[in-house]
């Protein structure tokens, strides 16, 4: 008989994202939109257990309410994989769920690219960083920049990837997220009528320089933020309770809201304040996403 040896257990963690701008400066012809975005990943998200199994079967040990476990994007990664690389081996996976689902936080594809980049490890595939974003692509436009790993520009429909390095007092704040009770399915965000799709594209020049930062700042918003407050009064609400206290913005296609403030005692205030019929928690920048090891940049031949 082929049985799991557990063995093998390990605990991975997958962290969620904020966008702290979100433009949308077209339409593909295949439907999908052409953004600019910056990502930034928090010390907050949900931790997997994953352990080897030798039967080659993907199995979830605890399946999300309301997901079937073959639409799961860590069981859907888990098997992109084995067919990409003709592996035998299986997995056995355990999610403890904290990042807020359908809530503009990326959870479900930085649960796929942490399961890409453990199997990588524990089936010892010994695939490059590009190898495993170019089959996170296809489980979804956000998982790649998970595997990228660091506060990234995005473009195209956010697979193409540049680290950028974020003036140190924005990796000093403290992100407080109020997501509102409420599911935004993104997909029909982005096909609202009434989205903003013609943002002039901005420069990665005029985010790194310095000197026009501040001008860049200004200029930056989310593009789906007024669609999304429009249909969800609860976005609206919530958002406009947020920016009592600064430059707050919706992540995402939302629900969840986001500001950044200087100490973790007015954090732990705004959440204990948050309004009704949300959920919230305050999270760190990270400059890497802990298993940025996990998968090897290619040495490109100059
Ligand atoms: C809004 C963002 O979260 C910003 O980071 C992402 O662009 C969304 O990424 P995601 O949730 O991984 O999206 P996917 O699962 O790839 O796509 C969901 C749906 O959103 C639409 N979609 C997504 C990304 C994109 N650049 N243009 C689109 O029009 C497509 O209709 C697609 O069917
Ligand atoms: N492992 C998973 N975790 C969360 N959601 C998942 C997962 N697998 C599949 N899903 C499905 O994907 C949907 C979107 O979930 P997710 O939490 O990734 O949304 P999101 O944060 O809005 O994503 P994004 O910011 O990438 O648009 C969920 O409503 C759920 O049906």
């Amino acid at each position: 008989m082929l049985y799991n040896t557990g063995m093998d257990a390990s605990l991975y963690f997958a962290p969620c994202k904020l966008n702290l701008f979100l433009h949308i400066t077209g339409r593909r012809a295949d439907g999908y939109h052409a953004l600019q975005s910056i990502f930034l990943l928090l010390d907050h998200g949900d931790d997997l257990h994953i352990s080897l199994r030798n039967d080659g079967r993907i199995m979830h040990k605890n399946p999300l309410a309301g997901v079937l476990p073959d639409h799961d994007l860590a069981i859907r990664a888990a098997r992109a994989l084995q067919s990409a690389s003709g592996c035998q081996l299986g997995a056995d996976i355990h999610c403890t769920k904290r990042t807020p689902m359908g809530g503009g936080l990326g959870g479900g594809s930085s649960d796929a690219a942490t399961v890409l980049l453990a199997l990588n490890q524990l089936w010892q595939l010994n695939y490059s960083r590009q190898q495993l974003m170019q089959i996170g692509l296809s489980l979804g436009a956000d998982v790649p920049v998970f595997i990228f790993g660091q506060p990234a520009w995005a473009e195209g429909v956010g697979e193409q990837l540049s680290a950028v390095s974020l003036p140190t007092e924005m990796l000093e704040k403290y992100y407080v997220v109020v997501t509102p009770h409420v599911q935004v399915p993104t997909a029909e965000i982005f096909a609202h009528q009434a989205l903003t799709r013609d943002t002039k594209p901005l420069r990665i020049a005029d985010f790194s320089n310095g000197a026009n930062s501040s001008a860049f700042w200004q200029n930056a918003r989310n593009d789906m933020e007024a669609v999304v407050c429009a249909l969800y009064p609860e976005v609206a609400n919530t958002l406009a309770w947020l920016k009592q206290y600064g430059d707050a913005r919706m992540s995402g296609s939302g629900a969840s809201v986001f500001v950044a403030v200087d100490s973790a005692e007015k954090a732990d205030e705004l959440i204990a304040q948050r309004p009704e019929n949300t959920s919230g928690f305050w999270a760190k920048g990270l400059k890497y996403h802990p298993l940025f090891a996990l998968a090897n940049d290619e040495i490109v031949a100059g």
